[in-house]
């Protein structure tokens, strides 16, 4: 049995991937400076996974922003639009197409499968792709020659990458496949030539919904490689749920399969065993959690590891994590304040390569040394029970509709009256610039350098300066600016129970930019109001008004680190009864406006059809949990961004929120087709433009964006925002596109009202 890893998180210990990264982009570290230190970070990574034993491991998998970007630009997926003049792409270029720049947007950006990362959409237009680079060949070459690394480069595969790729026709997919097929013939014979023994190739694509004709297309692809180079050992990987059609992929010509023993729901070893394995193949296993931080338990995994051997042969089979390591923190090791009893039953990357390397002497067979370690690792979970934070839960799975109640033609008219807004009512989505200042100013407070009375009276002074800006712009609805929020989860998470937070559990999001989301590791309970106090102090300095601005209990839950020992939607219901709380104290002090964000209830979905009615309906059930209970003239408004929303927007109705402001802007409308079936009947904004980048819109593209919107959505359900919050952003380009997109609204409604 061997050991292997799929990926591993690039942010570093302490961010220094970070840090690098935003020093080059702010101009204060030079290109060459940049490589250096990239080089440094991406080596000591290697050099742990080598030190903790792991046997294959991954090269390749470390990017400068993200990886499928890397795959694109090797194939030379440049669109038209930014400076390309053949060869390996620029580092400016390649930023540029991540993150746009003053003159170029940049590419979609969306959520990876039903991760938090987000992931470059590639953009395939009218290019025929070719090598550009090799960048995996680069990665093999550095880990053999600076660490004796025999590595194993790790790549998107091409049925994956055109499945996440756009602008290209369907009917072209044939086609473009067997185009890309030749690329990877090339890149992967290069590889071969340096001595590549392995490269692991991803199709998550596999895990998802596809027809089965579809394979016909993959089985003729990998035909091609297989033919081409065969001297090259494939592992085709899987992960984030069971594979589909595992009958037709497990005759696929490579060398062996991973597929994902966590998150597969059982399917993965029920097809093993009913449909059996190739003799000749190897099964990468994925046994250990890759996406949450759970200690694993170790008598589970190795009952689960025996089933594994029964059908594929132990000489065959390597461990590894269910997933690439990305989706965790790096390391438990620098959490000195969580309590000793949960610290113990914690696993980020680090520990769980030593999990791997334990699970893997465990197989060795019985030995008194381990039956200590599986007594130890018992151990760890009943003194989590003893803890009194889990109490038995009534099992709340059927649960009865909640509504509000009147239906929302019947409170649309009531809220009109309550709320004299113009047409096409301007607002943002809830938070301003969290600038160095802000961020230090917590940091400060947090370390106790602060006293509580100053650090309110700071936050107080960044409302204040805000109210007056957004007053100043002009906008109808304001918001207080979220100041007080390092991130929308992690603030409520250390504000109710249940949840525990960390100092440096770091996870990549996009690009730079990390999360740190909070553990639930008991009962979630509402404690004390949590956004009272600011959203008050707001609507106290302005005659308009302003929204409440809370997280809903799906988001909360599908950006923490969840329990696994209650089912998903049990809490759910728990946290949307504390969101509850909150809402009534937030329309008890007298906001009568609440936001409540939903941005990750498209990401939660289930990689596989079949499964999303049960997921949708308890979501939906929980957003109405935290929301139904209000006034008639309350407004509820929700938000959601960086996701598909077509092919749910029966569900996003039925949140039943009276207005939606959803993201559009990077995907150029796609969406409006939806909205031309009339599908939509409540208050709706659709982003005008795109948040994630540093570039200030023109007022003429607004104004064109809304002109498309306005084609098929009514004039008097519309409002217009940004596509979600600007806490990202700098303050003066915050100011000069906001008034520019409030010219735009003017303009719009000058042309509607005459
Ligand atoms: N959880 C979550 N997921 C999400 C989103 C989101 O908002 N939250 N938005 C979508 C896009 N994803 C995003 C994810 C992260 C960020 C983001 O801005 N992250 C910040 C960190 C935000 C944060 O938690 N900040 C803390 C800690 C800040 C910090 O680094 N402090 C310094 C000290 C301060 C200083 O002196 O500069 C330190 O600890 O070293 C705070 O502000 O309090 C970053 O990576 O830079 C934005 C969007 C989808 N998924
Ligand atoms: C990722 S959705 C963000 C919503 C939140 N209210 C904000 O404006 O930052
Ligand atoms: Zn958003």
């Amino acid at each position: 049995m061997n050991t292997s890893l799929l990926g591993y998180p690039r942010i570093g210990e302490k961010r220094e991937w970070k840090k690098a990264l935003e020093d080059h982009w702010a101009g204060n570290l030079s290109a060459e400076d940049l490589h250096a230190e990239m080089k440094k970070i991406r080596l000591n990574h290697l050099k742990k996974q080598q030190d903790a034993g792991i046997e294959y491991i991954p090269v390749g998998d470390f990017t400068y922003y993200d990886h499928i970007l890397d795959a694109a630009t090797m194939f030379g997926f440049i669109p038209e639009r930014f400076t390309y003049e053949g060869g390996k792409v620029p580092l400016d270029t390649y930023f540029a197409m991540a993150r746009g720049n003053k003159d170029v947007h940049a590419s979609e950006m969306t959520k990876w499968y039903n991760t938090n990362y987000h992931y470059i959409v590639p953009e395939i237009g009218n290019t025929t792709p070719s090598l550009k680079e090799n960048y995996l060949l680069e990665a093999y070459k550095e880990a053999r020659e600076e660490l004796g690394i025999e590595g194993k480069p790790v790549v998107i595969g091409p049925y994956s990458f055109l499945k996440l790729a756009k602008h290209y026709e369907s009917e072209a997919f044939p086609e473009l496949l067997e185009q890309l097929t030749n690329v990877y013939t090339q890149l992967f014979t290069e590889l071969a030539d340096a001595g590549v023994q392995w490269v692991q190739v991803d199709e998550p694509s596999l895990v998802t919904t596809i027809p089965e004709e579809d394979l016909t297309l993959v089985a003729k692809a990998y035909e091609t490689l297989q033919k081409e180079v065969p001297q090259l050992n494939l592992l085709l990987q899987t992960y984030f749920d069971a594979v589909s059609h595992y009958e037709k992929v497990i005759q696929l010509p490579v060398a062996g399969f991973g597929l994902d023993f966590v998150h597969d729901q059982g399917k993965n070893l029920h097809a093993l065993q009913t449909h059996g394995f190739p003799e000749d193949k190897v099964l990468a296993a994925g046994i250990i959690d890759g996406r949450n931080i759970w200690k694993a338990k170790l008598r589970d995994k190795r009952v689960l590891l025996q089933e594994i051997q029964i059908v594929v042969d132990e000489d065959n089979v390597w461990l590894q994590p269910s997933a690439s390591l990305l989706h965790t923190p790096v390391t438990v090791e620098n959490e000195p304040d969580l309590d000793e009893t949960l610290k113990r039953a914690l696993s980020f990357a680090d520990e769980k390569m030593e999990e791997l390397i334990t699970l893997h002497n465990l197989a060795a067979g019985e030995s008194e040394a381990n039956a200590k370690i599986l007594e130890d690792n018992e151990q760890i979970f009943a003194d989590l029970k003893t803890k009194g934070w889990r109490k038995e839960e009534p099992d709340n799975s059927a649960f009865q509709e909640v509504s509000r109640p009147l239906s929302y033609e019947e409170r649309r008219e009531k809220q009109l009256e309550k709320w004299p807004l113009p047409t096409l009512p301007t607002t943002t989505i809830g938070s301003f610039p969290q600038t160095r200042d802000v961020r230090r100013l917590r940091a400060r407070y947090k370390k106790g350098e602060l006293s509580q009375e100053e650090y309110q009276s700071a936050i107080q002074s960044h409302i204040r300066t805000w109210i007056e800006h957004q007053e100043d712009i002009g906008l109808d609805v304001l918001v207080h600016g979220e100041f007080e929020r390092n991130d929308m989860v992690e603030f409520f998470g250390e504000r109710l129970e249940g949840f525990a937070f960390t100092k440096h559990a770091w996870v990549q999001s996009y690009g730079s930019r990390g999360v740190k989301p909070p553990i639930i590791y008991g009962d979630v309970r509402f404690k004390e109001p949590m956004t009272v106090e600011e959203t008050v102090y707001a609507q106290s300095l302005t005659d308009k008004p302003v929204k409440g601005m809370l997280t809903g209990p799906v988001t909360i839950l599908n950006w923490s680190f969840e329990r696994d020992d209650l089912p998903k939607q049990q809490v759910a219901f728990q946290i949307a009864e504390a969101i509850k709380e909150e809402v009534s104290a937030l329309e008890e002090a007298g906001i009568e406006m609440i936001q409540i964000d939903e941005p990750a209830l498209r990401e939660g979905l289930p990689l596989k059809r079949e499964d999303w009615q049960t997921y949708l309906d308890w979501a939906v059930h929980a957003f109405r949990l935290s929301s139904s209970h209000v006034k008639n003239t309350t407004q509820i408004h929700t938000h959601m961004c960086y996701s598909e929303f077509q092919d749910i927007i029966t569900t996003i109705s039925a949140l039943d929120a009276d207005v939606i402001s959803i993201e559009t802007s990077r995907s150029q409308g796609d969406i409006l087709e939806t909205f031309e079936d009339n599908v939509y009947d409540k208050g709706i904004g659709l982003g005008v433009y795109d948040i994630h980048s540093p570039r200030v819109p023109s007022e003429d593209e607004m104004l064109h964006i809304l002109h498309r919107a306005l084609n098929v959505l009514p004039a008097d359900l519309f409002w217009v925002n940004p596509d979600c919050g600007l806490k990202t952003r700098g303050e003066e380009e915050t100011i000069a596109a906001l008034k520019k997109m409030v010219n735009a609204a003017q303009k719009a409604r000058a042309e509607i009202t005459g």
